[in-house]
């Protein structure tokens, strides 16, 4: 699939010095949902405010279906639509006044089919003559959706958009976002919530400390996360695999008192009963036996450590 966000190089290096980017390349495929994890502070807000145009890059290039973003500003902007991480909304304003205007700043003709429709989509048509103060958090949220959505982009920046809502407007933020790719519109979010990963992304990204450290396609991840160790604690330990085990992938463990099996648990055959079976040929007796599943979780959490000393040497 083309890509439709093509980032190269990409540095950001704040007056303080702290370099919060540093050298990201980074494809977004078309018509994707593309969740960006990392822990806080690792650059996912600076990343997107530099494609949005919000932050000025230090150094590399960004493209938005093939527009540079500060050599053909314009065009690039007008494909991009941001939902911020917080929630400014005009108290005094009404919902349809607040998401029209924002399609003005565009230079964008009125079209108040569209602003019609961009309301619906958001159950937030019984409420566009409220002001906004009378809303509740959740729905000045869609209220900022809406907004990014009122000048028809095709690409639509999303800031941890459920951070801190419940878990009703969550799902139903999902199927808002789910059905907006329906139409066509490539969506980016960041996301602390490894289920929102879960649950929605075609492709995850994890930054940690201004890089990009794994790009990958959540089905392929899931299917690492079918990835199974099974523990089988020996009576007495070996020193090395026994001959009659030699037909299967094992690794000595805790000094010779365990033998590991890794194996996919998504897969028709395990290898699991053969093992059981060579297991007493090999007059081998098991004093406990256990199994782990690793998560998205863990995947992050291994990924993200502490960053390198190298790294640290950098951001001095
Ligand atoms: N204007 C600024 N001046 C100096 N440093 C900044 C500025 N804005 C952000 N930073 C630093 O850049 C790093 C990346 O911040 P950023 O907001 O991009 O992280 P994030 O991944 O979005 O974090 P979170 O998950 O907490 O939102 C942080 O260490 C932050 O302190």
């Amino acid at each position: 699939m083309a890509s439709i966000i093509s980032i190269r190089n990409l540095e950001k290096r704040y007056d303080s010095g702290f370099r919060a980017l540093k050298g990201i390349d980074l494809d977004i495929p078309d018509g994707d949902i593309f969740a960006l994890l990392g822990p806080n502070g690792a650059g996912k807000t600076t990343l997107i405010n530099v494609v949005c145009g919000i932050v000025n890059a230090s150094a590399g290039t960004v493209e938005a279906a093939g527009h540079n973003i500060i050599s053909d500003y314009r065009a690039a902007r007008s494909l991009i639509g941001l939902v911020p991480q917080e929630l400014t909304t005009d108290a005094f304003e009404t919902v349809w006044a607040t998401v029209s205007f924002s399609r003005g700043l565009f230079g964008k003709p009125k079209n108040p089919a569209h602003i019609e429709k961009v309301l619906k989509d958001l159950s937030l048509w019984d409420k566009r003559n409220n002001m906004l103060m009378t809303l509740s958090g959740g729905m000045k949220r869609r209220v900022m959706i809406a907004k990014a959505l009122s000048h028809e982009p095709k690409i639509l920046f999303l800031d941890e958009p459920t951070a801190g809502v419940d878990v009703e407007l969550r799902r139903s933020m999902w199927e808002v976002v789910r059905s907006l790719r329906e139409h066509g519109v490539t969506i980016i979010l960041t996301t602390h919530y490894l289920e929102e990963a879960e649950q929605m992304a075609d492709r995850i990204g994890v930054v940690n400390a201004g890089e990009i450290v794994l790009v990958e396609q959540k089905h392929e991840l899931m299917a690492k996360l079918g990835e199974k160790r099974l523990t089988l604690q020996l009576e007495d330990a070996v020193e090395q695999i026994p001959d009659a085990l030699a037909a299967h992938t094992l690794e000595i463990g805790d000094d010779g008192y365990a033998l590991v099996y890794t194996y996919n648990a998504n897969d028709k055959r395990t290898g699991i009963n053969s093992l059981f079976r060579d297991l007493d040929s090999a007059g081998l007796r098991l004093r406990d036996v256990d199994t782990k599943q690793s998560s998205l979780e863990e995947i992050f959490v291994d990924l993200v450590k502490a960053p390198t000393s190298e790294s640290t040497r950098n951001d001095a």
